[in-house]
């Protein structure tokens, strides 16, 4: 098969397919290497040679009409529990508790994987029910032979803007949404919040601030506010800047990624701990997909909510969520499995 990628941004009621038939897609051993390049990118958590950074080159595209978004059911599935994954999350995340006992971290986020099947062999048609479903999220379904096929339904932004004009998100916390809210009800008021919640937040706010001084002269904020992304709430605040040299996109996206939405402070201790002692490798979760450009646009997401489907028909779906000290393992499971809702939702 040729790389291509689908993708639809959100509130848009068309989506972009870009394939690349010529070649294969430019492997690179960096994010920094994305510095003056163009295509449509997709990067694992952590650049290695099984996981590398790639770039599609598409050398034919095309817009796909969505049909009016339908609000389908909001209501869970149930899915007999794996006792073997939840085992295997309760050792990670005594593992992971200690250290931030210890104060090696101040956050870590901690992920999970689980598998079900699939008989649906129509990718397209999975993708366009991903975005009815999902009318203000990124839907993306992008394969190439190396990376394999993902398919997602995000809501979090890694950077995006055009000429140098820059936008991310620093988006953290998670309660699940009242069963009776809808997409009209958007931007949502009277969500209260938790400490707890508020401060893995701000950390990520606090990161990004510092990270963005390095290449803008001013930035703004907008926020904390209360977002919702499929059946969940979330905080989030905007910030945008002016990139002083469009030249290093690569650059910022280098130092801003993987936040500590996805990994955790220190960012590198943090990178290498969850390397070492996840269960499972996290490959292109959490890292980011979308098209780059640096005179054009450019639309990164983080690849969360989102699943690797197996040429056996397997899917694998992964979630996290972020610890501090005061976290407790049942409800940080049960966090888990309500952001897996999202994209197994798209299976039913
Ligand atoms: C890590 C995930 O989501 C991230 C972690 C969140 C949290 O810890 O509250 C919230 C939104 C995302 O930034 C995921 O969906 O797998």
């Amino acid at each position: 098969m040729t790389a291509f990628a689908y993708y639809r941004l959100p509130y848009l009621h068309h989506a972009h397919y870009a394939v690349q038939h010529e070649g294969e897609p430019e492997v690179l051993s960096s994010v920094a290497e994305l510095n003056g390049k163009e295509g449509f990118v997709i990067a694992p958590f952590s650049p290695s040679g099984d996981c590398p950074v790639l770039l599609i080159h598409p050398d034919e595209s095309k817009l796909l009409p969505i049909s009016d978004a339908k609000v389908i059911s909001t209501s869970d599935s149930t899915q007999a529990e794996n006792a073997s994954d939840r085992d295997a999350y309760a050792e990670d995340f005594e593992c992971f508790h200690q250290e931030l006992e210890k104060g090696t971290f101040r956050k870590i986020v901690l992920a999970r994987k689980a598998t079900v099947r699939t008989a649906d062999k129509n990718f397209e048609s999975l993708f366009m029910k991903a975005c009815r479903m999902y009318p203000r999220l990124f839907v993306s379904l992008v394969y190439t032979p190396q990376s394999g096929m993902w398919l997602m339904a995000t809501p979090e932004i890694l950077l995006k803007g055009e000429q140098g004009n820059m936008s991310t998100m620093s988006l953290a916390g998670t309660q699940k949404a009242e069963p009776s809210r809808t997409v009209a009800d958007y931007p949502v008021e009277g969500v209260e919040w938790s400490h707890k919640n508020q401060e893995e937040q701000q950390y990520v706010t606090d990161y990004i601030e510092d990270c963005i001084k390095a290449f803008a002269d001013d930035y703004q904020l907008k926020g904390p506010y209360t977002t919702m992304a499929a059946n969940l709430y979330h905080l989030r605040t905007d910030i945008s800047f002016r990139l002083r040299d469009e030249g290093r996109l690569g650059d910022v996206i280098d130092a801003l990624y993987p936040t500590p939405a996805v990994c955790g402070i220190p960012k590198e201790e943090a990178r290498r701990f969850i390397l070492q002692h996840e269960h499972q490798p996290r490959k292109y979760y959490s890292g980011f997909v979308g098209p780059v450009s640096p005179q054009g646009k450019t639309h990164l997401f983080v690849s969360l909510r989102c699943m690797n489907i197996l040429p056996d028909g397997a899917c694998e779906l992964y979630a996290g969520g972020g610890l501090l000290k005061e976290s407790e393992m049942e409800k940080e499971w049960k966090e888990t499995e309500a952001k897996m809702q999202t994209i197994r939702r798209v299976l039913l």
